[in-house]
């Protein structure tokens, strides 16, 4: 009974991570933070689905949910309702470190960045995956997004690990199956119809963040 409940706990589903993300935005298009957390919980299950190899991937992608979960729960989680509430409260209490590391290593708007381009990442990479066809490979496809994206956030040491796991994802079809949402037509359109929420929240934020001119945060 134990182990049947974890690994029903540890199951994906493409759905359910579509849904956090439609969940993700307010009436006045604020980000809440807590549906954008669940978001990538389920991805970062989905990741672990895939096997230990992406294990460095997914530790830092929980060091930094857990970050975020901290503020969420700390002494000031009515600030951390959203990513807008967030980002006003950190920047009007110094909390932010602009230039370079110093007193706020771990800001909630530093750590929620890094998970920002990562969703550009995940936006292309779903994009690309939605027009592929059967004999697509899913590596080429996921090293394509992250060139495009992430890569160019990371240093050479970790777009070099990065590159190496990609290699040993599954192809499209093992892929499309873990997603658990049913035959491949339905994967795309269920693709198609997780995009543009997915677009949307990563431009709010985008814009945001240039707002404040915090894109670079150390
Ligand atoms: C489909 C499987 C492939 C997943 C590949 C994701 C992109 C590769 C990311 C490589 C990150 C390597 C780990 C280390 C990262 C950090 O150095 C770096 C910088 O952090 P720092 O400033 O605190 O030092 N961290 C980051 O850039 C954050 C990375 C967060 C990655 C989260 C990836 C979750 C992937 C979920 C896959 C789900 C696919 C779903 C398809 C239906």
């Amino acid at each position: 009974m134990q182990t049947m409940a974890g690994s029903e706990d540890q199951k994906f589903s493409l759905q359910e991570v579509l849904d956090t993300f439609k969940l993700c935005l307010s009436e006045n298009k604020e980000v809440y933070l807590e549906q954008y957390v669940a978001g990538w919980r389920g991805l970062v299950k989905f990741l672990n689905s895939l096997g230990s190899v992406f294990g460095f991937i997914s530790k830092d992608a929980v060091g930094k949910i857990q970050i975020l979960v901290n503020y969420m729960n700390g002494e000031n989680a009515s600030h951390y309702a959203t990513v807008q509430s967030m980002v006003k409260y950190e920047v009007d209490n110094n909390l932010v470190d602009v230039n370079k590391k110093g007193s706020h290593p771990e800001s909630g708007c530093r750590t929620l960045l890094r998970l920002h381009r990562a969703l550009r990442w995940l936006e292309l990479f779903l994009d690309r995956l939605r027009t592929s066809t059967e004999d697509s490979k899913t590596s080429a496809l996921c090293a394509e997004a992250y060139n495009e994206s992430l890569a160019q956030h990371h240093p050479w040491m970790i777009r070099k690990a990065a590159g190496m796991a990609f290699l040993v994802l599954p192809g499209r079809q093992t892929f499309f199956e873990v997603m658990n949402v049913g035959p491949p037509e339905q994967v795309v359109a269920k693709l198609g119809e997780a995009l543009p929420l997915i677009s949307e929240v990563y431009q709010i934020t985008e814009d945001l963040y240039a707002q404040h001119n915090m894109l670079d945060l150390p």
